[in-house]
């Protein structure tokens, strides 16, 4: 029962990688504008200057990770088992005090929202009597796979020798290669698992996107289920970015034609072997086509950009190529200058595009990359999929369907549609903007 002048409070816990947090932080600023007051609980690891959002409070744990160090694909497993390890009992101690800390204000905490990444988030909010809600980060396409993995593993989609281009017939329209890799199952099941065990989700993502998953998705799970992206669109916030973000990218492109660059960069986590980088340089340098690439620290092996092109490759470019550590994202997709994306389909990157209406080659590295890949070639059929390996001539074959050849008109319109159809689910009276009215209304019935 709500008392009066009693505060409404939500914790909200993301998931300390660049994919994880943005969502959680556009979503903390939505419901702080439905008169929520937000605590965020982050850990040490990657966190977020709360400078940045004065209207939050922030609480922050200890994780064990060591000083300065970066999560890649080469020590991704290994590094969310340790977070796993190590923030269970921070985290049910801080969330205990902000529970106490609530109650001696009158106020009331109606949930905590965490990441579906983090496996004990349910145990701890049930032990502390407080219900809790899911964020997926990813797409729902990629949760319906994921909840079928043990099925598929009985039917041998897994086993040696089953050929990686056959269509999985239980869920088109992916293909074998298409699924997510088997040391990644136990944190997909543990995600599944948290997941139905909640009192709801919250999706990334948008009716009229995903439709079909998100009717499978609503049969499967006995929750209600909130769509509300793209998140990033129903505010403009402050930087959700871990790391700062290099403006000149902006000047640089205020250089170029309207539609004649291509944007590159693979996220905060995809690492590759220095060869396949190489070859994705070579693969631009021919394509002829201006670019602005994110090469950030750890792309490859660990080494530093410097070390990794090869000689003489800078001066060759010099000019229409531009080199970043790291790119303020949402304003470059913006940029009349940017025509398409170079991309790993991370989930955010690829609701980013969307949004943006920016056609995407897809280069995907792990879990659910492929499988949003899969969605923007084959589905929404806005950009072209790079299937036959890392190799330059496959590279820049990819960039000229995509930028110069007539097909790439064809993507460009159809982009812009899909991105018409985003808009529309975030504006007010669209699915989305319904949808995050509906969350608001649950958490206080909560
Ligand atoms: O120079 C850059 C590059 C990226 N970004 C931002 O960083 C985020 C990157 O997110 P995403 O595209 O999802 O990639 P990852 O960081 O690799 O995301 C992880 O988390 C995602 C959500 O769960 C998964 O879909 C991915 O596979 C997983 O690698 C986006 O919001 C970008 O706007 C920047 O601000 N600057």
């Amino acid at each position: 029962m709500m008392k009066q002048n009693q505060r409404k409070q939500i914790v909200l816990f993301p998931f300390p990688f660049q994919g994880h947090v943005t969502p959680m932080l556009h979503l903390a600023n939505q419901l702080h504008t439905k008169s929520y007051s937000i605590t965020i609980i982050q850990t040490r690891f990657n966190s977020i200057d709360p400078t940045r959002f004065p209207h939050f409070t922030f609480h922050l744990i200890e994780d064990h990770m060591p000083r300065n160090s970066r999560v890649s694909s080469d020590n991704l497993v290994e590094s969310m088992s340790a977070m796993q390890l190590h923030c269970q009992v921070p985290f049910r101690e801080c969330l205990g005090r902000a529970l106490d800390d609530a109650a001696a204000h009158g106020d009331r905490v109606c949930c905590v929202i965490y990441d579906a990444i983090w496996s004990f988030a349910g145990t701890v909010a049930d032990g502390l009597k407080v219900p809790g809600i899911v964020l997926r980060t990813s797409s729902v396409s990629a949760f319906v796979v994921n909840d079928r993995l043990p099925i598929l593993r009985d039917k041998g989609y897994f086993r040696p020798g089953v050929k990686r281009d056959e269509l999985v017939e239980e869920l088109p329209p992916f293909k074998v290669r298409d699924l997510p890799g088997e040391e990644h199952h136990d944190i997909l099941a543990a995600v599944v698992k948290l997941t139905k065990a909640s009192h709801g989700v919250i999706c990334n993502s948008f009716e009229e996107l995903e439709p079909l998953s998100i009717s499978r998705v609503r049969e499967i799970l006995s929750i209600p289920v909130f769509p509300v992206g793209p998140l990033h669109k129903h505010s403009a916030s402050s930087t959700t970015s871990i790391w700062q973000q290099d403006k000149s990218s902006l000047t640089w492109l205020n250089t170029q034609a309207p539609n004649s660059v291509l944007y590159v960069s693979f996220g905060s986590v995809a690492a590759m072997k220095k060869s396949d980088f190489v070859e994705i340089a070579w693969g631009l340098a021919n394509s002829s086509q201006p670019f602005l690439w994110v090469v950030r620290s750890g792309l490859s092996q660990g080494l530093e950009s410097n070390d990794l092109f090869p000689e003489g490759y800078l001066d060759m470019i010099r000019g229409r190529g531009h080199i970043v550590k790291w790119a303020p994202q949402l304003e470059v997709l913006a940029h009349r200058a940017v025509g398409g994306f170079l991309t790993h389909c991370g989930w955010n990157s690829t609701v980013e595009s969307v949004s943006e209406g920016v056609p995407m080659v897809c280069l995907p590295f792990l879990v659910d990359q492929a499988m949003n890949a899969r969605y923007v070639s084959d589905v929404w059929k806005v950009g072209v999929l790079i299937e036959d390996g890392i190799k330059r001539d496959n590279i820049e074959r990819g960039i000229r369907k995509l930028m110069a050849e007539p097909e790439g008109e064809e993507l460009r319109k159809r982009a812009k549609s899909l991105m018409e159809c985003a808009k529309k689910s975030y504006m007010e009276g669209g699915s989305s903007y319904e949808s995050l009215e509906a969350l608001s209304k649950y958490i206080s019935s909560l």
